[in-house]
């Protein structure tokens, strides 16, 4: 690939009001739907689990905004996919009724979500025996450094393991400044980065030797995406991610 598309924070968050504004009339729902699946088929592709016959759970790290909803969506497609998930979910958002409805999706799927209560399990999958990869869910592109509690913590101990089990970041590495990237501690170095609609300036920061890229989140036709300056990506066929 050429030069990295990028739009930054202020646009990636324009773009979402013009989507689900009264003129194009997307819900949060669809997109999010959409956003979610592409996470899940990014993990059957780089983590499938034919080769990863003694492992198939996947823990799933969700923050209090939409970048946890995504998590949330990407847990019960993981689950049809054939995958172990569950799901770390410490702070339930009341912003939406819509959070509650996903978790209730996901308990109709008999995927376990650990709760604040139980937050010392939560590490308990940790283990790269026992864990295929960790989804970071926790922060997008609505993170402002400097992390809060609870969620230093566990960005802290997602940090101590991620040499040993991959994390696949949900948009926006959790920890990392949207625009200027990781340029404030705790963050974590993600595996795998899935950028959604069009990857954000941080992404910038990835080394390619330590982290695939790809974009999901195909919602947008192309004349929307020359409109925000950037070029259309040439996902393939039904695919709903692209590797970059
Ligand atoms: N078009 C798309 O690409 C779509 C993307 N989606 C996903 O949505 C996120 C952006 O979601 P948003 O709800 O705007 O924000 P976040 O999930 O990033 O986070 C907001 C919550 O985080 C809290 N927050 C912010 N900074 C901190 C901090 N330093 N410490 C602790 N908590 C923090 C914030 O709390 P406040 O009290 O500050 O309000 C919020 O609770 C995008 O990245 C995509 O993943 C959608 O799925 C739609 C389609
Ligand atoms: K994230």
């Amino acid at each position: 690939m050429t030069a990295l598309k990028v739009v930054s924070s202020k646009f990636a968050s324009e773009i979402d009001q013009e989507l689900m504004g009264s003129k194009v009339g997307f819900t949060l729902q669809q997109l999010m739907e959409l956003a979610g699946f592409s996470v899940a088929q990014t993990i059957q592709r780089e983590y499938p689990l034919e080769q990863n016959k003694n492992k198939n759970e996947v823990l799933i790290i969700v923050g209090p905004g939409n970048n946890g909803g995504d998590g949330l969506v990407c847990a019960r497609h993981l689950k049809l996919f054939g995958y172990n998930p569950i799901v770390y979910y410490p702070i339930r958002s009341k912003r939406t009724p819509f959070y509650g409805q996903l978790v209730n999706q996901l308990e109709f799927f008999q995927v376990p979500i650990l709760t604040e209560e139980q937050s010392t399990k939560w590490v308990d999958y940790l283990k790269p025996e026992k864990t295929l990869c960790i989804v970071d869910a926790i922060f997008g592109f609505s993170f402002k450094p400097p992390i809060r509690e609870p969620f230093g913590s566990i960005v802290a101990e997602m940090h101590k393991v991620e040499d040993k089990i991959p994390i696949v970041a949900v948009d926006i590495p959790t920890g990392w400044d949207v625009d200027e990237g990781p340029v404030a501690e705790p963050h974590t170095t993600p595996r795998v980065l899935v950028s959604l609609t069009v990857p954000k300036p941080c992404s910038k920061f990835i080394k390619p030797e330590r982290t695939a890229h790809y974009v999901g989140g195909r919602f947008i036709p192309n004349h929307f995406a020359e409109k925000y300056g950037f070029e259309p990506f040439p996902y393939q066929g039904t695919d709903q991610v692209l590797k970059l």
